[in-house]
């Protein structure tokens, strides 16, 4: 966001920025400063002769050479985070055009897995505050803190908020949720291009139930229990209002809600504004990407696929849905395809016993009594963690295990058969070697899909998966991994982290203002991922390369933006939405600044 001081100019000279800004107050802006690439007709005229040394470098190499050996000569991961955040503080061009130079590298630490151990760490680790921070025990000032931000009606196309309730697989984090937004947001603009200064990372404090912050003296949100109920859902429609009002023209991303929280709010929005979750819908996407490419190469039809989720929650259940939309896509009726799908959370397998008790968007996938009754059961006991973090899910776990015991994920792979095996429960491990190698005993490519953020948490390793398979698994995960080498072949992994597609799709609704995210446009997203992983040799990866992620997300854009015109979803008039998607994104490279 630049300074009320800046206005951005592009006309038929190009891209410049003029602003009233002198001397250190263009230097401390990271929208503006371009430090020793300041040329010396604008050191004189922007004030800076004396503030700068004397060196004009003409392009930006010294600086990236510089700041790339910075980077590596810090000693840890969280360091080179925190580094990463104060490069961008001071200068946000050479932050982007260093991240996206190394996208390999600096992804893992700019976002997932590191932005986890930040996360857990802000009390200690938290630099300058960015973004809007929005408590509920000022909700009559929601819009005053939005508008604090300095932006106006048209300055803003994206707003990525999270309430840190289910921070990818660690739970509640309070007001250091803040950094996810900041960290989706720095993937829109170095996977997709969208403008840096044109998006507003929002963290909604309702509270956290998580002791260790609680207990916490430099813990920086507000110190009570998460608010629920009434007053939380009157919390996050008073900021969709102020949002709307404030930036009518904005997308607005959710990210890392509860799953008792994160499906009634998308549902209650959903249709009426461009809004989508990223959890459910950009993973429901992605994988969806994913499995495309992996029931193609094992030559199995979608209709006679068996899928096995284990972590019924939000991405979990956001995935079983995109995937029995594709079996209805391919003939199945609704019901036929809901029944090739099978649940199991805490409560082992979902059963029409527990419907009371289930979340409302799991019920449709609870299997019938009559055919689980011969199934075993497996004494069990419910932690206190569990109960604490996912309390319906932990009250039915004690109730199958008053009943002997829940049906477990054991039982149910050996019954069921599965093709596809799909991991959002966040436990380490899950997937066990005897049930994998009974999986892949079955089917001929076992499709595996452990996908639990941060990387510790993954249901099974890439490299367990290869050996137990003997090579025949199509895995994609959920963090990046290493290639495996195996009996001669290097299996590449794909990522199937929404990373690799919520960019584009928003960024194919910011390009078309489209007025909602539709069903077709995730499945347009979905399959422009797939459709760029196109090596299909022994070993080659499911996705495409993250290091090719600009352009799979242009590919995206286009697709989604295609999409929504066709739909008549657009409220812009595009003549060719290649050329539209090109021309809106933002590059990170220098552009004249005048003084004004
Ligand atoms: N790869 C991706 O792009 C991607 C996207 C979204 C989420 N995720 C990951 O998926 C995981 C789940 O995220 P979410 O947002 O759905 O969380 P969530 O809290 O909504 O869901 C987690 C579910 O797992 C269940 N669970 C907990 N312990 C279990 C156990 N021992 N056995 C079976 N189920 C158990 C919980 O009851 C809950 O229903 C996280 O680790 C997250 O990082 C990955
Ligand atoms: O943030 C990620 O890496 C993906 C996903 O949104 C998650 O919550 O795990
Ligand atoms: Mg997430």
């Amino acid at each position: 966001m630049f300074s009320r001081l800046a206005e951005v100019v592009q006309d038929s000279g190009g891209r410049r920025i003029r602003t009233k800004a002198r001397g250190y107050e263009v230097l401390r802006d990271p929208a503006l400063n371009k430090g020793t690439a300041f040329t010396a007709a604008e050191r004189q005229a922007l004030g800076l002769h004396g503030l700068l040394p004397p060196v004009v470098t003409t392009d930006m190499e010294p600086q990236l050479e510089r700041a790339l050996m910075a980077y590596r000569a810090e000693p840890t991961d969280l360091d080179k985070h925190i580094y990463m955040w104060r490069l961008h503080d001071n200068n946000a061009t050479l932050f982007y055009a260093l991240l996206q130079r190394h996208m390999i590298e600096m992804l893992p630490v700019v976002y997932d897995p590191v932005v986890g151990e930040s996360i857990e760490k802000y009390s200690e680790v938290m630099t300058r505050p960015r973004g809007v921070f929005l408590s509920i025990d000022a909700p009559e000032e929601i819009e005053a803190r939005l508008a604090a931000f300095g932006a106006g009606p048209d300055d803003i196309d994206l707003l990525v908020a999270s309430d840190a309730e289910a921070i990818l697989g660690i739970g509640d984090w309070g007001s250091n949720g803040i950094d996810i937004s900041i960290g989706k947001l720095a993937v829109y603009t170095a996977a997709a291009g969208v403008d840096p200064h044109r998006v507003v990372p929002v963290i909604l404090d309702v509270g956290t139930d998580n002791e260790k912050l609680l207990n916490d003296p430099l813990y920086v949100g507000y110190r009570h229990g998460r608010v629920r109920g009434q007053a939380y859902d009157d919390f996050v429609d008073a900021y969709v209002a102020a949002a709307r009002k404030l930036f009518p023209k904005a997308m607005l991303h959710w990210e890392d809600f509860g799953s008792t929280n994160a499906r009634r709010i998308l549902n209650r929005h959903r249709t009426h504004l461009p809004t989508f979750n990223d959890d459910m819908q950009g993973t429901g996407a992605i994988v969806m990407s994913a499995a495309l490419n992996a029931v193609a190469r094992a030559g199995t039809p979608w209709t006679e696929q068996r899928v096995v989720v284990l972590g019924a929650g939000t991405a979990g259940v956001g995935i079983a849905d995109q995937i029995r939309d594709q079996m209805v896509r391919k003939g199945l009726s609704q019901d036929e395809a809901t029944r090739r799908v099978w649940l199991v959370d805490l409560p082992g397998l979902l059963t029409a016993e527990m419907t009371d008790g289930l979340l409302d968007f799991q019920r449709p996938y609870a299997r019938p009594m009559d055919e689980v009754a011969g199934l075993a059961r497996t004494p069990c006991e419910v932690s206190a963690s569990a109960a604490a973090r996912w309390p319906e899910m932990a009250a039915l776990r004690r109730a199958e295990a008053a009943k002997g015991g829940i049906i477990d994920l054991a039982t149910v792979v050996a019954a069921v058969k599965p093709t596809i095996l799909i991991g959002t429960s966040t436990q380490p491990q899950m997937f066990t070697e005897s049930i994998v190698r009974d999986m892949a005993s079955h089917v001929a490519r076992p499709i595996i899909f452990p996908l639990s953020n941060p990387t510790v948490l993954h249901e099974a390793t890439p490299a367990q998966l290869l050996e137990w398979t003997d090579g025949k698994v199509l895995v994609a995960t959920g963090a990046p991994f290493d290639d495996v080498v195996q009996g001669g072949v290097t299996y590449k992994i794909g990522q199937a982290n929404n990373a690799a597609l919520y960019p584009g799709l928003g960024f194919g609704v910011i390009v078309s203002r489209a007025s909602m995210v539709s069903d077709e446009m995730l499945l347009a997203a979905a399959e422009a991922v797939a459709g760029q992983a196109t090596d299909v040799s022994p070993g080659a990866s499911l996705l495409p390369s993250n290091a090719d992620l600009r352009v799979t997300s242009s590919v995206v854009a286009i697709n989604v933006a295609r999409t929504a015109v066709e739909q008549g979803l657009s409220s812009v008039d595009i003549d060719d939405i290649t050329e539209a998607v090109r021309t809106a994104q933002w590059w990170p490279v220098y552009c004249p600044v005048e003084a004004i």
